[in-house]
């Protein structure tokens, strides 16, 4: 398996400001006798969403702490909006916000109160920290809840919570580090809203995810972390059609017409009764146009054409190891019927 699918660009070596919102090279990470992290390569273009996906213990959190300054890499150099992790660690922190799984939220104070300390935090006076605050609880549809304590917020409204203080300090880059785990399926489609929004406004998101769909709704590249390295990136199209599975399946319902293709179209795998045919294909435009050739050299039409892609699951489980359990993502209508088209193709 290739160790990447796409080449990887190069970054600003001069220090100026650049498109490139995170790069990092050789990232090396241990925990007493246990390499987490060996020798990982990130390249974020600015204003795009990258997911980082991995198994449980994989290392995103880590990868996370390291690219937001809170763990030392062991080796590996980074630059995280223009500015080298190592030599500028302030500059770094002043241009990232974090949030996930070490939350910010202080639950003993309300939701307003938790926006206004951070107004403190990044030195705002008091009038615009309250204006700041305001158009935030407004925005993250809290304004309801703004004067009762964090505590008694539903998970979706901490996480909301949780990002609009991230805000505050108007960064550049957000880390999300599984920013819907445990959220219910209507939180987690506001959540992606929410996400959508920052990135149209030109921020750049580093997600990590354990929801394959998740990462195939929002991002423009993935990266899949196993084993301590990055087993393969791209764009969730190129990550499937690495995987084996993709295939186009023909449908006929005049016997003679099955029958023909089927003749003409060695190597196909048949289906004497569905008069269908599937043939092994990665989906790309090069491999439907030849067989659409064959079909048409041999006189013949059939009366569906679907193309099948392998989905991410297919691709997690294919470059993570055996023992890879991600979490059971919430099933949408679409992945149900992927797995139904599935079992029926099977049987
Ligand atoms: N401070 C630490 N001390 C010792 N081991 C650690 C420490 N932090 C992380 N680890 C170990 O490093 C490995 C990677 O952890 P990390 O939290 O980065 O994984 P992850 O991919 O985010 O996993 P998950 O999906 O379960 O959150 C795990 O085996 C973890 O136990």
């Amino acid at each position: 398996m290739p160790s990447s699918v796409m080449p990887t660009p190069r970054s600003a070596a001069d220090g100026r400001p650049s498109s490139t919102a995170i790069s990092a090279t050789g990232l090396r990470k241990a925990y007493g006798d246990k390499t987490v992290l060996d020798g990982v390569d990130l390249h974020i273009p600015a204003g795009s969403v990258f997911a980082l996906l991995g198994p449980n213990g994989a290392g995103k959190t880590t990868t996370v702490k390291i690219l937001s300054t809170l763990v030392t890499p062991d080796a590996g150099q980074a630059r995280v909006a223009g500015h080298d992790l190592a030599a500028e660690p302030q500059a770094v922190r002043a241009a990232i916000g974090v949030t996930g799984q070490f939350s910010a939220v202080d639950g003993l104070i309300t939701g307003e109160e938790n926006l206004l300390l951070m107004a403190d935090l990044h030195h705002l006076s008091r009038h615009e920290g309250r204006r700041v605050a305001a158009g935030l609880l407004e925005r993250f549809d809290l304004v309801q809840a703004a004067k009762k304590p964090a505590s008694t917020y539903s998970g979706g409204m901490k996480r909301r919570l949780d990002i609009a203080m991230t805000l505050v300090g108007d960064p550049r880059i957000i880390f999300l580090d599984e920013p819907t785990t445990g959220l219910d399926p209507r939180s987690r489609h506001a959540m992606w809203g929410i996400i959508r929004e920052l990135v149209s406004g030109g921020v750049t998101i580093f997600l990590t995810t354990q929801y394959l769909d998740e990462a195939d709704e929002l991002a423009d590249r993935i990266a899949v972390l196993n084993g301590g390295r990055i087993v393969a990136q791209g764009t969730a199209e190129e990550l499937k059609r690495i995987v084996p599975g993709g295939h186009v399946r023909l449908r006929f319902s005049a016997p003679d017409v099955y029958q023909r293709a089927a003749a003409d179209l060695r190597g196909a795998a048949r289906d004497d009764e569905a008069l269908t045919l599937r043939i092994p294909s990665d989906g790309s435009q090069r491999e439907l146009r030849s067989v659409l050739d064959r079909l048409d050299a041999a006189g013949v039409e059939a009366d569906e054409l679907t193309v099948h892609t392998p989905d991410l699951d297919d691709v997690f489980f294919a470059l993570t190891d055996g023992d890879a359990t991600p979490h059971p993502a919430p099933q949408t209508r679409q992945t149900q019927n992927q797995a139904r088209t599935q079992q029926e193709d099977a049987r």
